[in-house]
């Protein structure tokens, strides 16, 4: 999917909102665990209820990878349902990766490829021949952590070395790099105060911003530092949408909170438009 296609998107649903299918067997409904794939039965559902109000889903792998062989059939079968029954729809496999060159060529390979995802997150640690193998995939997006919404953001990414904050030089030097128009970044909701120094860096880019809901960021201050004229934001919740009710009416009161989501969206929207 172009980025173009994906703003197309935010308009015509006038959401820019992605949702984490981050599933926990612990936390779905018992009736569910008696079906044959549970996990994906989950998802089906939160999708069939929520696709209209949201532009992307963010399942994270390790809660895939956690139930083993089953588990990644699982994922697997959820972005066949989304690639064939909602193509528009922006889809993000959350998997972190990043690694010497040969291996992060391999990792493009699983997620762009075989699983054909429309985005990987990637971490910056290993630097350029890390990432650039994924920014090689045409029409593909490389989502590069940046600032993220932990607590433990502050051991390094926010440490000043050579005059300038670990964070910032991971966007500045990002920017060189091969196919880097095919980088997003991942700046957690809950450092919405940091977003306008970040959108300094990179005016232009989308940036993924996890952590409103159950981590406590809050919307209206992302949007206020990080919107630009192509809105430029994708706002994830995960456990805030999806285990708000953990009965069976579990997908009807998910469709409600990223109902809730989406209509402030749209007021944010109006007032860009
Ligand atoms: O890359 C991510 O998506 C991510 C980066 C970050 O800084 N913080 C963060 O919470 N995430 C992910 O975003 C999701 C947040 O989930 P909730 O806190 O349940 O909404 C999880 O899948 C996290 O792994």
């Amino acid at each position: 999917m172009t980025t173009q296609e994906l703003v197309d998107q935010i308009w015509k649903k006038k959401s820019f909102l992605c949702i984490g299918l981050d599933v926990d067997l612990n936390k779905v409904p018992s009736y569910l665990l008696e079906t044959e794939d549970p996990i994906f039965e989950f998802n089906k559902k939160i999708i069939d209820a929520t696709h209209h109000l949201a532009v992307a889903y963010k399942p994270n792998t390790a809660f895939y990878e956690a139930y083993g062989l089953k588990g990644w059939k699982s994922l697997e079968k959820t972005i066949q349902y989304l690639n064939t029954n909602h193509p528009e729809i922006f889809t993000i496999a959350d998997a972190k990766r990043g690694d010497i060159g040969n291996t992060s060529a391999m990792y493009a390979k699983a997620f762009f490829e075989d699983l054909a995802f429309d985005s990987v997150t990637v971490a910056p640690y290993m630097g350029k021949d890390s990432i650039e193998p994924f920014l090689s995939f045409k029409g593909k997006h490389t989502i590069m952590l940046a600032l993220t919404s932990n607590q433990g953001a502050f051991d390094f990414q926010t440490k000043t070395i050579g005059g300038i904050e670990l964070y910032k030089k991971v966007l500045e030097t990002s920017k060189e790099w091969q196919n880097s128009k095919n980088l997003m970044y991942v700046v957690g909701a809950t450092k919405a105060e940091f977003i306008g120094e970040i959108r300094k860096i990179v005016p232009n880019s989308f940036l993924l911003v996890p952590g409103v809901g159950a981590q406590g960021g809050n919307l209206q201050d992302v949007c206020k530092y990080g919107i630009n004229d192509q809105i430029g934001l994708l706002i994830n919740s995960s456990r805030g949408i999806i285990y708000a009710s953990k009965e069976s009416d579990f997908d009807v009161v998910a469709a409600e909170k990223a109902k809730e989501l989406q209509q402030q969206m749209e007021e944010i929207l109006k007032a860009q438009s």
